[in-house]
């Protein structure tokens, strides 16, 4: 199907138009493999860093290898990614969230008080939030936080083991409070009811996560292939006489007919990539609006374990977000006597501007007052990642925050003219995990694919709604007689109170002068 394209493109004599992708993460690799599964071979991978992979990344800690960015496959079933996890047989085991113990502030243990709270009001608190959403999506309700949705739900927490449960169920899979979470948005689990399954599963791999996305790229290029340029920091993408022109940090430049942006929301939201001539508004808009989740998952390994022999270990800390969701490696690397933290949303900002010894002393703290009694060691071997401070990543996930409509979502998944733009953010049910990066990319290339094949079937240019429906307002330069009140949005607005109408007006100060003294 593909190859005569090319073929025909040849025979014309016509250039085989170039591809840059920008980015060696899933997203980069899966655009790279499925242009080359079209046949085409004219594209050129710009990493900044030194390695495929991006947020999948593993590292060792004592002689095993752990995750320090994604480290689940949310999502069985017929996840792409899952079957993709099974082609390259990479290792995992189901996760059991049901094996956990909780202990307070004293270091005792309030596992039953937990589970009471949790069966008695919490869970059917969740269960009236995924009703409620599927109802307000049917009457086409306004969005509202998962924090307004629990509260009418009857969750109403009053107490450390209140927060933990929470913290545990919002916060540890958004990586952010729930105040701060779209209800209509995020807690369907569409995804997991698209590939039919409730599981999620714990990658254990020597050679790591990343094995998968280093599988898929030696299907594609070949090492040594010229076609992967690492260590190049993208610094500017300039649109320039029908051609893109992306300069590198070492000012060497690239030209090409199409560009896949593959950098995290974060990343693109902190301007490090300069676009010229700059993105229109309604991509600005698209990209600030979203949210970058903020993750860390710290690993300390001791000599001896002195923990509790439970997958989860979990902190009811008189104090909300506060290193309460621990996670014992060893269930799934036995012998490893590692354990794992995992920090989410605003106290990552904090905790990455500390130096390494600082972080430990915090974290040793914790566990002294959860292990009371008990001495706590120093740790033999840590990883500390740090993913928000990285201006290659900028935190760890996107993440959809209450009141951002479809269409502004539209608009982020939207090129811009022949900058295509995929990642994490780009599949509505799966966005913020791996398979959202994948499955954009593939969009990307079969929409790149089109365009190529014919231009009249290129992605037509994106147009936000409230720029189509006028203004409802006469003086607006967008005014438009058809718009409906509360619609629409008003592009111009004259702010002079117009002569006839002012009571300031000479004319109407005379008159009342006059009136006055008439009637004196
Ligand atoms: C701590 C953590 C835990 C996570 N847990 C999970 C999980 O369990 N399951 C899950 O599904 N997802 C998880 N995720 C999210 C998942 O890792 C990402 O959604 C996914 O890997 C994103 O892939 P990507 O290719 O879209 O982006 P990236 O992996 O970010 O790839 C983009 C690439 O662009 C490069 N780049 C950035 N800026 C520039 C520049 N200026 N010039 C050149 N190159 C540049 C980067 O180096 C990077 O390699 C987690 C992420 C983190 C950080």
């Amino acid at each position: 199907m593909t190859e005569p394209v090319i073929a025909r493109i040849r025979q014309k004599n016509l250039e085989v138009p170039k591809v840059l992708i920008l980015g060696a993460g899933m997203a980069g690799i899966t655009a790279a493999k499925a242009l080359h599964d079209k046949g085409y071979i004219n594209f050129i991978i710009l990493e900044g860093s030194n390695r495929v992979g991006g947020r999948i990344k593993e590292t060792k800690v004592g002689d095993n290898t752990v995750e320090v960015g994604a480290a689940w496959i949310h999502a069985g079933g017929s996840n792409p990614l899952h079957l993709l996890a099974n082609k390259f047989n990479l290792s995992y085991v189901t996760s059991d969230y049901e094996d956990y113990i909780v202990r307070d502030s004293k270091g005792q243990n309030v596992t039953d008080e937990f589970k009471t709270r949790y069966e008695k009001n919490f869970k059917p608190a969740l269960k009236f939030l995924k009703s409620y959403a599927k109802e307000a999506r049917n009457k086409r309700k306004p969005d509202f936080t998962i924090r307004s949705a629990l509260l009418m739900g009857g969750w109403h927490p009053r107490s450390a083991v209140d927060d933990v449960i929470e913290l545990f169920n919002v916060d540890y899979t958004y990586a952010y409070v729930p105040e701060t979470i779209s209800g209509l948005h995020a807690y369907l689990c569409e995804m997991y009811e698209e590939f039919n399954t409730t599981d999620d599963l714990t990658v254990k791999d020597r050679r790591g996560y990343s094995h998968i996305i280093r599988s898929l790229r030696t299907e594609v290029l070949k090492d040594g292939d010229q076609r992967l340029r690492l260590n190049e920091v993208v610094t500017d993408i300039e649109q320039k006489d029908k051609r893109i022109v992306v300069r590198t940090k070492d000012n060497v430049t690239y030209s090409a007919d199409y560009v896949i942006v593959t950098f995290s929301i974060g990343v693109l939201q902190h301007d490090d990539v300069h676009f010229s001539p700059s993105l229109p508004v309604w991509k600005r808009e698209a990209i600030n609006q979203f949210q970058q989740a903020l993750l860390m998952h710290i690993y300390l390994q001791f000599a001896e374990k002195f923990w509790d022999d439970h997958e989860f270990l979990l902190y009811a800390s008189e104090k909300r977000n506060n290193f309460n969701v621990w996670q014992n490696i060893d269930k799934t690397i036995p012998g490893s006597k590692i354990l794992q933290v995992s920090v989410v949303g605003d106290e990552v900002r904090r905790l990455e501007r500390l130096n390494d010894t600082e972080i430990i002393h915090v974290l040793l703290s914790v566990l002294m007052v959860m292990y009371s009694g008990r001495r706590i060691p120093q740790p033999v071997a840590y990883s500390i990642p740090r993913w928000y401070s990285d201006p290659l990543f900028r935190g760890a996930y996107s993440n959809w925050p209450p009141g951002y409509t479809l269409d502004t979502f539209n608009g982020l998944q939207a090129p811009v003219d022949k900058i295509y733009f995929a990642g994490d953010y780009g599949d509505r049910h799966n966005y913020g995990y791996i398979q959202g990066s994948y499955l954009s990319a593939l969009r990307v290339a079969d929409d790149i694919d089109k365009c190529i094949r014919n231009h009249s079937s290129c992605v037509a240019p994106f147009r936000p709604e409230y720029d189509a429906r006028g203004c409802t307002y006469h003086t607006a330069n967008n005014y438009d007689v058809k718009a409906k009140d509360g619609e629409g949005s008003c592009a111009f607005v004259e702010c002079i109170i117009s002569n006839s109408a002012s009571i300031y007006d000479e004319k109407y100060i005379f008159i009342i002068y006059i009136s006055f003294e008439l009637f004196r």
